[in-house]
């Protein structure tokens, strides 16, 4: 195609959302005409499922589910008035809270404010938080915020020793839509502790969104935290940035959350329009379909030209690759599914791993995301005539066409500015390419029946870490490891039982190992 083509493509196939001064362009991938008519039936089917989704039908038909996230941007789309009530209810509590937060109406025992707030949670708990705490940061922050979103006891101490010296006025917001979630729990008892050891009341500080009667719900009540927020059961996780998981933290930061809301639900509009062309989701779709064969044979390489949208990419993996990665379509077929999803942003990537998307393996497509506003307020020139802005603008340019040219396809998002509105709008965006994705292909975006695999071996670990200790603390003698395995009564799990010997040595936790490291073998253990 030469140039005259690719301009007559761009113009054919961009899509420009007027309200939200949002652009998406597809010509850069190599879709056809033939594609594009094949299509067809799927795309009618896939409208239809997604109208059938918003009208409260089982969505999830594993779980027995509704699916409801956009329901929470326009609550006249609720399928009942007693669903609506509850979910204008819960914005108006978060805002009431929020206010009272910021005013000192409510603020700690040992202070006039809180002035921080330690977010704990994980997977769909933390990434949307993070990625929007991060993104639209504002000018006037109210609460400055901080996350645990693991479990690991390193990066529990990194984060309570930045907030050593203001503890008495963080507000800590556990966040677990299940209730059961150990990561989360952990972290929550680990705050707890620190908080104790400083002589600090905890539950005057904790806050929790979480489903009513779930385990985090029947703990914060029974402790009597200072206040709790409903997590709806028809709200999955990775779709619940607009929900009080996402909401309640932002409005505590100060970020204007009804602007989201309203950018959420003008994005919703335009991707409720049964038509390719002028459906920004369903040409996104689209572009996932052809670049993938359908198939999820290409990654999708997200890459912001902005430094705030770092942790878009992160954010997305979990949406997408939690819904759409499949061993079964709805028939039941083995289907393995999936679209891997990575990035950080330009051009700060040209100089690590672009090399490679541009000379070696072509087993991606990019998404380059576009900030028209370089900063607010005038630039000064790094250059005769151009600005650092020019500089990004030009390395995105210089990026699609130089991998265009080498058979590398992409898509451009590009947006005014980032603001609550502007996030709002994308994640609505990318919830809703999702669904459409997922009905061309024929799988269920709302379940993950494959984490479960991982969160059961990890309990059978620690099981099993607990009778080990027991045997070797009951033996009072060394005992090599495959006397252990014998004991225990697991001949086949002598290398777990090595694993878990060598981490509770490292941590003294009472028990010494002597022998060759290098020969696993000739280890023996006894209790200290
Ligand atoms: O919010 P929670 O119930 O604690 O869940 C946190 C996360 O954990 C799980 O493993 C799920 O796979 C995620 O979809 C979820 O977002």
């Amino acid at each position: 195609m030469d140039a005259t083509q690719l301009w007559q493509r761009y113009q054919e196939w961009l899509y420009y959302h007027p309200g939200l001064e949002l652009y998406v362009d597809i010509s850069r991938m190599r879709f056809d005409d033939e594609l594009v008519e094949s299509l067809k039936p799927k795309f009618e089917k896939a409208f239809k499922d997604m109208q059938a989704l918003e009208g409260g039908a089982i969505a999830n038909p594993d779980e027995e589910r509704m699916v409801g996230h956009y329901w929470l941007r326009n609550s006249d789309k609720a399928p009942t008035p007693e669903l609506k009530k509850l979910i204008d209810d819960s914005f108006d509590h978060i805002e009431e809270f929020a206010r009272k937060v910021h005013s000192g109406e409510i603020h700690p025992p040992e202070a006039d404010k809180f002035t921080d707030l330690l977010s704990v949670g994980i997977g769909g708990s933390a990434l949307g938080p993070e990625f929007v705490a991060e993104a639209l940061v504002p000018k006037d922050e109210k609460l400055k915020v901080h996350f645990i979103d693991n479990t690991d006891p390193a990066g529990i101490d990194r984060v309570m020793q930045e907030l050593k010296e203001r503890l008495n006025s963080t507000l800590v917001l556990v966040t677990t839509k299940s209730g059961g979630t150990p990561e989360t729990r952990n972290g929550m008892l680990e705050v707890k502790h620190v908080y104790e050891q400083a002589g600090l009341d905890f539950a005057s500080h904790a806050i929790a969104v979480t489903m009513q009667g779930s385990k985090m719900d029947q703990y914060a009540m029974q402790e009597h935290w200072l206040a709790e927020f409903s997590m709806f059961d028809w709200v999955g996780g990775r779709t619940s940035e607009m929900s009080a998981v996402g909401l309640l933290p932002a409005a505590l930061q100060g970020i204007d959350i009804r602007a989201m809301l309203a950018g959420a639900a003008e994005m919703d509009e335009a991707t409720r329009v049964a038509n390719l062309k002028n459906n920004p989701a369903a040409l996104l779709a689209l572009a996932w379909y052809q670049s993938g064969n359908g198939k999820g044979e290409k990654d999708m390489v997200i890459l912001p030209y902005k430094d705030s949208l770092l942790l878009f990419s992160r954010y997305l993996q979990q949406l997408i690759m939690e819904s759409l990665g499949k061993e079964r379509d709805l028939d039941g077929n083995v289907v393995h599914q999936g679209i891997a999803v990575y990035g950080n942003k330009g051009s700060t990537d040209q100089h690590a791993y672009v090399q490679q998307l541009r000379d070696g393996v072509a087993n991606f497509f990019v998404t380059f995301l576009e900030v028209l506003e370089d900063r607010k307020g005038p630039s000064m020139e790094v250059e005769p005539g151009a600005t650092a802005g020019d500089f990004l603008n030009g390395f995105l340019k210089g990026t699609r066409e130089a991998l265009f040219e080498n058979g590398r396809d992409s898509v451009t998002i590009t947006v005014p500015t980032v603001n609550p509105r502007v996030i709002g709008a994308l994640i609505a965006l990318y919830e809703r390419t999702v669904g459409l994705y997922a009905s061309l292909v024929n799988i269920n975006a709302y379940h993950q029946p494959g984490v479960e695999a991982g969160k059961k071996a990890a309990a059978s670990v620690l099981d099993l870490q607990r009778q080990v200790m027991q045997v070797v603390q009951a033996t009072g003698q060394p005992l090599d490891l495959g006397a252990i395995a014998e004991k225990v009564g697991v001949p086949n799990r002598i290398e777990a039982i090595y694993h878990i010997v060598r981490h509770l040595e490292a941590n003294n936790r009472g028990i010494v190992v002597e022998g060759d490291r290098a020969k696993p073998a000739s280890l023996t253990v006894s209790s200290k």
